[in-house]
């Protein structure tokens, strides 16, 4: 069972596969199972002979059937459940009609309804995926470790379900997004799905409507805090470092409080990264790179308002800074050009609640930065948001502080006043918490404004024109590092290899060969980004030290050998 991503085909292009299991505990292991594609000698030497119809399909024909079977599905919820049921049941399967209807799918399996199946996941649950790591099991990580049918796990995605999405504390219905993000790594870097490992860190939920529903499956309990909380993470990593020394550790939705303080904790322990700062920071930074290209404006060049200060506008910022001193900039004066509101209003250094936030600390604006700005008509206390983008003048807008609708009419025309080309990102998900809906923006712009969204949006026709938006989501980022990871047999994640899959992705940008184009790929070329980024990373990753040097052309050779396509292996009897 440990061998499933080891196979490598032989000279015909088959790929031989040994299984100690017949009959129906091969129909029952998703990796394993072809439904009615079992062939004749397949049939008759691993007794399944009489288990399935007698029609041999072909994986064309059973494609054909299970898409017309999602078509017939009549709410996204239930498409989710279609294809969840797929995937544990026929792994190829699946893969395969992802690849076939990924621009239909992703927004599936992931982000929007991903959000809503882990909103209603105690009552939509069917079958268990991955490990639930309940807090009073604490003693036995360990051994939860290695319960699991897979021996040989090189990513793990990890969730303890208090900041889903935009969506808040869901508890163990959080578990939905570490299994769409796994999905991802093999459907977008081809990452072997029997080498992934979803799971859930279960320290209870302060979300009294699930405390009171009585299908919650999680542990019925108020959130464990402080020195618990983090002797529990610690066991947990402890327990992971134990079983898998060479894991990729990625940490997914955990709140602001956690999710920076568990980054540092970890950092230079194991191989270990937080996609919602870092990958967000990446993804971000590259279609303002391309932004910036199509609006002939350098970064450096750049003022920045940043509507949200948590883990996301954490990463971005970074890079930001980052790339800005690669233009030239002192760090200082980069983090000048950046002004953060959270929900307070402006982060400046006379706030006297920043002391327990390190971050905001340093991107805090003089105190008498505001002395001068004009105030709207009646206004008083804090700024708006509306007020901070008349006084600061932005030519680039983010939005993730999960406010649906923050960016105002009046807001967005504000900013248009003043910037030929206003850049804006409304990155919150899902798309509920989105802070603008892409064709209000252009329409408020008079076009003018170039875009990226989180979640996904179909294209706006403004102006006798289609306009394609491009998606500003972490998805184009951490498959291709924990690609770029693997085939390097990188040690550590640095911010550089970060800022190396930004630049990377950054030159994929549709808008830098046509100016009318998305700033991002589309979803259908998300798997040559994604090998794309995992060189680039690669190659960062020697480059600073964290991985062993070797020539460009093995670098490469390793990452294609790296990604596996979905297709049937031809199992023999052990
Ligand atoms: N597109 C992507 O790839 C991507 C990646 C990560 C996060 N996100 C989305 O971004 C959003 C935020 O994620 P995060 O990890 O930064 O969350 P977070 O909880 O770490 O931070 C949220 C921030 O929003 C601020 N905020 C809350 N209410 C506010 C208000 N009324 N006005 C101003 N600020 C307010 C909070 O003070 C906090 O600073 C979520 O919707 C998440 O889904 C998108
Ligand atoms: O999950 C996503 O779609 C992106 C991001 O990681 C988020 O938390 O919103
Ligand atoms: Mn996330």
């Amino acid at each position: 069972m440990s061998t499933f991503h080891d196979l490598h085909p032989g000279p015909d292009g088959t790929i031989n596969l040994r299984v100690p299991l017949r009959g129906h505990q091969i129909l029952d292991t998703p990796m394993l199972n072809k439904g009615s594609a079992f062939s004749e000698e397949e049939r008759r030497d691993l007794g399944l002979l009489g288990l399935l119809p007698p029609h041999i399909a072909t994986l064309e024909e059973q494609l054909t059937r299970t898409y017309e079977n999602y078509c017939q599905k009549t709410t996204d919820l239930e498409r989710y459940l279609f294809l969840t049921g797929l995937q544990d049941r026929n792994e190829v399967l699946f893969y395969c009609l992802l690849h076939e209807h990924i621009t239909e799918m992703l927004p599936i399996i992931y982000t929007p309804i991903v959000g809503a199946a882990s909103q209603h996941y105690s009552h939509i649950y069917r079958r268990p995926r991955g490990l639930y790591i309940a807090y009073p099991d604490a003693a036995n990580i360990e051994q939860m470790l290695r319960n699991i049918p897979y021996s040989e796990i090189r990513v793990i995605v990890v969730t303890d379900g208090e900041r889903i999405l935009g969506l808040g504390d869901l508890g163990i219905g959080g578990m939905g997004i570490p299994i769409g993000k796994l999905a991802l790594y093999t459907l977008c870097a081809g990452i072997h799905p029997a080498t992934t490992l979803p799971i859930t860190l279960d320290v209870g939920t302060n979300n009294q409507s699930l405390l009171d529903d009585p299908l919650y499956l999680g542990w019925r309990h108020p959130r464990v805090r402080g020195a618990e909380y983090a002797a529990f993470i610690e066991q947990f990593v402890a327990a992971v470092m134990r079983v898998f020394p060479d894991v990729i550790l990625q940490w997914e939705d955990f709140a602001k409080q956690n999710a920076a303080t568990l980054l540092d904790r970890y950092r230079d322990r194991l191989c270990t990264f937080n996609d919602d700062i870092q990958g967000t920071g990446a993804v971000t930074l590259a279609g303002l790179l391309a932004a910036c290209d199509v609006a002939g404006v350098p970064l450096h060049q750049q003022r920045i308002v940043m509507y949200g200060a948590g883990s996301s506008v954490h990463g971005i910022s970074d890079q930001i800074v980052a790339a800005m001193v690669d233009e030239g900039l002192t760090p200082d004066a980069a983090r000048a050009q950046i002004w953060l509101v959270d929900s307070r209003g402006l982060v400046h250094a006379g706030r006297t609640d920043l002391s327990d936030e390190p971050f905001k600390v340093a991107y805090a604006q003089p105190a008498n930065c505001t002395d001068e700005w004009v105030r709207a008509e009646d206004a008083s206390g804090p700024f708006s948001l509306t007020e901070i983008v008349a006084n600061v003048r932005p030519s680039i807008l983010i939005g993730a502080a999960a406010q649906p609708g923050a960016f105002t009419e009046a807001l967005v025309r504000e900013m248009a006043r003043h910037v030929q080309r206003p850049i804006i990102f409304p990155i919150s998900n899902p798309t509920s918490k989105s802070e603008a809906i892409p064709a209000d923006l252009l329409t408020w712009t008079d076009g003018r404004a170039l875009i990226a969204t989180g979640s996904p949006y179909t294209p706006v026709f403004y102006d006798n024109r289609l306009i394609t938006i491009g998606q500003c989501n972490n998805v184009f980022i951490f498959p291709g590092v924990g690609l770029g990871i693997l085939a390097s047999g990188a040690q550590r994640v640095t911010d550089g290899m970060f800022v190396a899959a930004a630049r990377a992705l950054s030159t994929l940008s549709p808008a830098r060969h046509d100016p009318h184009a998305s700033l991002y790929p589309a979803q259908t070329e998300v798997r040559h980004a994604s090998r794309h980024v995992a060189l680039a990373v690669a190659h960062e990753a020697q480059r600073a030290g964290v991985a062993a040097a070797c020539a460009a052309e093995e670098l490469a050779q390793r990452v294609d050998a790296l990604m596996w396509e979905p297709r049937y292996a031809r199992l023999l009897p052990a």
